[in-house]
């Protein structure tokens, strides 16, 4: 089976799309945002168009577009749309596929299903995402408990922003989890600085642990 991994956040706008982009364009491989919610601004498939360096056609097109950028089951309802879990199965390419959720693991889809059911449903290896600033152990830890909770397995967490060495090593240690490595703010954010940090700051083997 060829290589899949969902990443995921303890909320939205930490960095999972940079983070993403830096990934997919590590693995050279494909990108897929299933629920994109939010059209006005740039979208997350054409920021990883932008930063990942991939050959055009590997940011696959999401499964449900929602005009407001709100929980993906409020907008869809404003849209008169409903998503339905049965359709966002992760396509099947010929190379590793990083897939994307919206904000964190308990958001809703609908009225019945959240992302973190879905990701149970697929057993697909995850990526947690988490900022480094204050109050970032108690929502990572809680969306460990939450991943574990399900037999969800967690690849390890993808620190985002600056060094803050005692949070990370208390989030690893209570959490019994892997520090994969940190994304620091790039500023400028390209797609040649992503890719300086992203080799800099992980090792592929370790992050490699998708299906
Ligand atoms: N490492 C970084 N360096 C500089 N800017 C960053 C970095 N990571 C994220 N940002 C900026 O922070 C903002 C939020 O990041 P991003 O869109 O990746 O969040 P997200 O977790 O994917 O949010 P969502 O839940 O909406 O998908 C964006 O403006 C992005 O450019
Ligand atoms: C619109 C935003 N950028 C994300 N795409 C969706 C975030 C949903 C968060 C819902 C919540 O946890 O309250
Ligand atoms: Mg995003």
């Amino acid at each position: 089976m060829t290589k899949r991994i969902v990443v995921t956040g303890t909320d939205t706008g930490i960095g999972k799309t940079v983070f993403s982009a830096g990934l997919a364009g590590l693995l050279d491989g494909f990108y897929w945002k299933p629920v994109q919610s939010g059209l006005d601004d740039e979208t997350d498939s054409e920021v990883v168009a932008r930063l990942a360096g991939l050959p055009s056609g590997r940011v696959l097109p999401e499964a449900y577009r929602l005009q407001s950028p709100l929980s993906p089951h409020r907008s869809a309802e404003i849209d008169g749309v409903s998503i339905e879990a049965a359709a966002l199965s992760p396509p099947a390419v010929p190379g590793p596929l990083v897939i994307e959720g919206a904000g964190g693991l308990m958001v809703p889809l609908n009225r019945r299903t959240k992302f973190i059911d879905i990701f149970a449903q697929w057993r697909v290896p995850v990526i947690l995402c988490a900022r480094t600033t204050l109050g970032t152990i108690n929502h990572t830890l809680l969306s460990i408990e939450a991943l574990r909770a399900r037999s969800i397995p967690l690849i390890g967490i993808a620190f985002i922003g600056e060094e803050v060495a005692d949070t990370q090593r208390t989030i690893a240690e209570f959490g019994e989890v892997r520090q994969l490595g940190r994304l620091p703010h790039l500023d400028p954010l390209t797609g040649e600085t992503l890719r300086d940090a992203m080799v800099a700051a992980f090792d592929l083997g370790s992050m490699a642990g998708g299906e």
